[in-house]
């Protein structure tokens, strides 16, 4: 099992830079930054980010192609993956309606428009020439691993078919069991086998010694993946659809009080990763069974962030 762990940049880059320097001295994998316009800008993060490290891999978690061209995310991790010596990856994934509202971008064909840009990137990332003449003067280090974020059925067949790992934005073994089989159906019509495609649990994590401080921490959370769960996903876990409608309506009008008062524990199971570093690791075991090679401890990570990932390096990630 592989370990990353994902930050969002709604906090100084420097703040950053220190937990993932300490997630790379305590086992941790990738480095996974989401891509989100109002916060801050993916790239000079991951920059800063490769200026102190040295072996944990990075990348966005996950951009999209509607935001910047293909050939300008090219160019970006191509630059990344110089900077860091080799260490670039890529996670791309459609973007979401909220982001392409606010920016006044058209969210046309995200599954055919994924399929275009991952294929133009990898011409342009080899040297090549797009038909529209686009080349890069800068070439990555290596062979920059393209992953995909992912959710629903033709997406993550699009994944098994071309990327070189997906990140689901899943904590619990149902959803894999629903996913894997999609993914490794793409695989197969892409002639290529499921052991090409790193399958990444991008979870809502929270571990701490005592198990009650770790579900405080993630309730917040549970409460907003709860409020944008469609309902095929609140089926799959049993989860009360009128006490989600509850959340949601709570949520929006910032009352946070009743929001995070109305997740209970159908929803924490089915949305976070939480507890103890021993009840984390039996949470991992089932993941795995389920096909997730690689788990990515995503918000709140736990109570407090330094203590947090600690924990999780000596008592979850096998030495
Ligand atoms: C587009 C959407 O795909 P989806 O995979 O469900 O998208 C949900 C999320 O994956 C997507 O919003 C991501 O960008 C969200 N996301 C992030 N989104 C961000 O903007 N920033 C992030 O940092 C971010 C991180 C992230 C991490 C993991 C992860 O799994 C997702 C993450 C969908 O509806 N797919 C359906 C249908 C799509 C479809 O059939 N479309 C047709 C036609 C539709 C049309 O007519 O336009 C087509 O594309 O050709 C499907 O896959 O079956």
């Amino acid at each position: 099992m592989k370990f990353g762990i994902e930050f969002v940049p709604n906090e100084p880059i420097t703040k950053i830079c220190y937990y993932v320097k300490l997630a790379e001295d305590n086992g941790f994998e990738y480095c996974w930054i989401t891509d989100h316009y109002n916060n801050r800008n993916v790239y000079m993060t991951l920059t800063s980010i490769a200026g102190v490290t040295n072996k944990i891999k990075m990348g966005p978690g996950v951009t999209n192609p509607y935001v910047r061209s293909p050939a300008i995310t090219a160019s970006a991790i191509a630059t990344l993956d110089e900077i860091s010596g080799g260490r670039a990856t890529l996670g791309i994934g459609p973007g979401d309606k909220a982001t392409f509202d606010a920016l006044g971008i058209e969210w046309t064909k995200p599954v055919a428009t994924i399929k275009k840009s991952i294929a133009d990137m990898r011409t342009l990332l080899k040297g090549g020439r797009l038909e529209t003449g686009a080349q890069l003067a800068v070439k990555p280090l290596t062979e920059v691993p393209i992953y995909m974020g992912a959710q629903g059925p033709k997406m993550l067949e699009t994944a098994g078919m071309i990327a070189d790992g997906v990140l689901i934005n899943a904590s619990n073994p149902k959803d894999f069991e629903a996913a894997v089989p999609l993914i490794k159906k793409g695989a197969e019509a892409g002639g290529r086998s499921m052991d090409e495609v790193d399958v990444a649990a991008y979870a809502c994590m929270s571990v701490d010694k005592k198990t009650e401080k770790a579900k405080q921490a993630a309730i917040p959370v549970v409460a907003f993946i709860s409020a944008g769960s469609p309902a095929i996903v609140l089926e799959r876990h049993g989860i009360d659809a009128e006490k989600v409608e509850t959340i949601r309506g709570a949520l929006k009008k910032g009352d946070f009080g009743t929001a995070f008062g109305t997740v209970d524990d159908t929803m924490m199971e089915a949305f976070s990763l939480y507890g103890t570093p021993d009840e984390v690791v039996e949470k991992i075991a089932a993941l795995a069974k389920m096909g997730v090679t690689q788990v990515v401890s995503g918000s709140p990570i736990g109570p407090n962030k330094e203590t947090s990932i600690k924990l999780i390096g000596k008592k979850v990630i096998p030495a």
